[in-house]
């Protein structure tokens, strides 16, 4: 049996954009209504896929803006970023390009393992960012894309799989023609 693999993930976002949420609901399989903005909290888990177990730490950033300076330790020891915008909030999707930006810049690199995540999709009525433009913006990055809502655990399953498999990939460990067609 392979030793676990040790990946640290931050999840980085605006505020308010169900960050907090959807790491919840993966490590804790479920759905807090309320409303707490984070400072910073930190949760392990562990996961097995194809065969492989992750020890997953994941770090729940503070919401941050456009003006927000982006802290160094984002970048430092940080395996995969699962970016974090909300369907029903333009804001949220001009931030999340303008972290993107940031993030590059601190951590020197052209593209890093990243999946784009447009959440709440749950909230039909309030839509503002269609499907396509979350999936053009993660494109012109080189990412993975989902949407997702955090009420529901198999989204949230799904967001911290995808970037299981993105980290996998930068360390050559996924084969080319299985990025066509990713099985989970
Ligand atoms: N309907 C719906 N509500 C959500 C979803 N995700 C989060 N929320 C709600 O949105 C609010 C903010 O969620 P949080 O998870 O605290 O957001 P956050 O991005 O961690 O916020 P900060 O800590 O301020 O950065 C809470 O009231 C959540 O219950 C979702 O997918 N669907």
């Amino acid at each position: 049996m392979p030793q676990p693999k040790y990946r640290k993930i931050a999840v980085i976002g605006y505020r308010s954009v169900g960050k907090s949420s959807l790491t919840i609901q993966f490590v804790e399989g479920q759905f807090v209504d309320s409303y707490d903005p984070t400072i910073e909290n930190t949760f392990n888990k562990l996961v097995n896929v194809r065969g492989q177990d992750f020890n997953l730490q994941l770090v729940d950033t503070a919401g941050q803006d456009e003006y927000s300076i982006f802290p160094q330790s984002h970048s430092m020891d940080i395996h995969g970023y699962v970016l974090v915008y909300s369907v029903t909030s333009m804001k949220s999707f001009e931030v999340v390009q303008s972290l993107h930006d940031k993030l590059l810049d601190m951590v020197g690199k052209i593209q890093v393992p990243t999946v784009l995540v447009g959440n709440k999709k749950d909230l039909h009525m309030e839509r503002v960012i269609k499907h396509e433009e979350g999936k053009k913006l993660a494109d012109s990055w080189g990412a993975a894309f989902m949407e997702s809502s955090a009420k529901e655990n198999e989204t949230a399953v799904e967001v911290f799989k995808r970037i299981i498999l993105e980290m996998e990939k930068a360390d050559g460990n996924v084969q080319q023609e299985e990025k066509k067609c990713i099985v989970m």
